[in-house]
């Protein structure tokens, strides 16, 4: 039977972390600003700004939510992100995906101040990532790294398989696997013989979007499993993209859905925020 990496802990600890930091600051008179800016009433959208405007209240981080309409111009947004790239009381910024179509989000997302880009989204950070310079790591995969260090396994030499190539989540997720000196496989929807490659995996993360897309037959005894996926079931309830019922049989440890990677990829936000606050402020000493 599988541990269960627990996403409520780990984020609680991190959260914690960066609460007393925040707190050192504060007596400082530093305060540190996250503005978050949403474009129409996605639910699912809206749930996880919620949800991120309630961390950064748990680690006393100021926020500011920024509710636009459905019908906002891509010109108006970018108006609206200048204006946050130029307000040096907002310490972190990032404007929540998906956006409306007729919004062109690589636009919205180059516009984004590098030292604000507490996502890890534009180009600058990505690019930072890839050749392993200091940079706001993208929150999910940051959040499935921690996990994987919280059980104390070393990663070198280990076949990691990332399922899912987005650059939100598989390909940073591989990226960063490969830093840890993990062989990494890149799996994708093209990908031939899947189940087989998966089988091979001592670890495991899976960020497709298909609700029991991995089953119990392809995991790989004593592996960890970290599922990124996030569905609304037929039921009405959230499901990951891996069998867990399965899986757990299987994996020495597996993560939750809901209260897995999700939790973390909040707790990472807050960890960014408050180092580009530290960052901005080495900058202006
Ligand atoms: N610019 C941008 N940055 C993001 O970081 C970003 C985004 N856009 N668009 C959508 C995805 C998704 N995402 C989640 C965050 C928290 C939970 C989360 O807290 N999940 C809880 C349950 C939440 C619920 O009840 O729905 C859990 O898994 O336990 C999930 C998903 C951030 N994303």
């Amino acid at each position: 039977m599988a541990k269960l990496i627990s996403g409520k802990e780990l984020a609680a600890r991190v959260k914690q972390e960066v609460a007393q930091e925040v707190q050192a600051l504060r007596q400082k008179q530093i305060t540190v600003r996250l503005a978050v800016i949403i474009v129409g009433e996605n639910p699912a959208s809206m749930t996880y700004v919620a949800g991120k405007a309630r961390d950064c209240e748990a680690c006393g981080i100021e926020s500011d939510v920024i509710r636009l309409p459905e019908q906002t111009t891509e010109a108006e947004l970018l108006e609206r992100v200048r204006a946050c790239n130029e307000d040096p009381s907002v310490n972190g910024l990032l404007v929540q995906l998906p956006l409306p179509k007729h919004i062109c989000e690589k636009n919205v997302i180059d516009a984004i101040a590098p030292e604000k880009d507490v996502d890890g989204f534009t180009p600058v950070n990505v690019g930072k990532m890839v050749i392993g310079e200091s940079c706001f790591l993208p929150c999910t995969p940051a959040g499935c790294l921690e996990m994987l260090r919280s059980t104390g396994l070393s990663m070198a030499g280990k076949n990691a398989v990332v399922v899912g190539r987005s650059n939100i989540v598989g390909k940073p997720m591989a990226l960063l696997l490969c830093a840890q000196n993990a062989t990494v496989t890149l799996c994708h929807s093209r990908t031939q013989d899947l189940a087989e490659i998966c089988r091979r995996a001592d670890i495991l993360v899976v960020a497709v979007g298909r609700e029991r897309f991995i089953t119990g037959d392809m995991v790989k005894p004593g592996a960890v499993v970290i599922d990124v996926g996030i569905n609304r079931g037929a039921d009405g309830k959230l499901h990951g993209d891996v069998d867990f019922e399965a899986a757990s049989e299987k994996a020495a440890f597996i993560t939750p859905v809901p209260g897995g990677v999700g939790l973390m990829t909040r707790a990472m936000l807050m960890r960014n925020t408050l180092e580009a606050a530290k960052r901005q402020r080495g900058q202006a000493e």
